[in-house]
């Protein structure tokens, strides 16, 4: 977990900061950020974790708008455990429409 506070490597290391991953616009790998470890140890199930991550992510977003509730700001503050977590925090999933591609299932002629 040090690395990831370390100051020589993030421009930022205490704030969240999107920006530590990308350069001009696109995704930039970094070599000190390794969730899943590396070498004859690291995680055997890093393949399916990203492909998990992927479509959990894709299919809320596809169907969902995320949004603070009304007059509430979110806060970045964490917990410390075995990772770190966000405070308990309640959030809006509001519904893009149902993500059917044919329209004609919702013209009124028949269910
Ligand atoms: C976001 C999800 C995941 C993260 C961040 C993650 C992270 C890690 C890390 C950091 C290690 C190395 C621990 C160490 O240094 O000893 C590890 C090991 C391991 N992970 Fe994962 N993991 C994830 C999901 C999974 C999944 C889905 C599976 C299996 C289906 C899995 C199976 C394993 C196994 C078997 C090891 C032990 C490898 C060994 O010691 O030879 N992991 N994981």
């Amino acid at each position: 977990r040090e690395v990831l506070f370390d100051k020589n490597e993030w421009e930022t290391p205490h704030t969240f900061n999107p920006k530590h991953f990308l350069e001009d616009g696109q995704f930039k790998k970094r070599e000190t950020f390794l969730p899943f470890s590396a070498g004859k140890r690291g995680c055997l199930g890093e393949p399916l974790a990203r492909i998990e991550l992927f479509l959990f992510f894709t299919a809320l977003l596809q169907k969902f708008t995320f949004q603070a509730p009304k007059d509430v700001k979110l806060s970045l503050q964490f917990r410390v455990g075995i990772t770190l977590c966000p405070q308990p925090y309640q959030i809006c999933a509001l519904s893009r429409g149902c993500g059917c591609y044919d329209t004609s299932y919702h013209d009124g002629s028949s269910s």
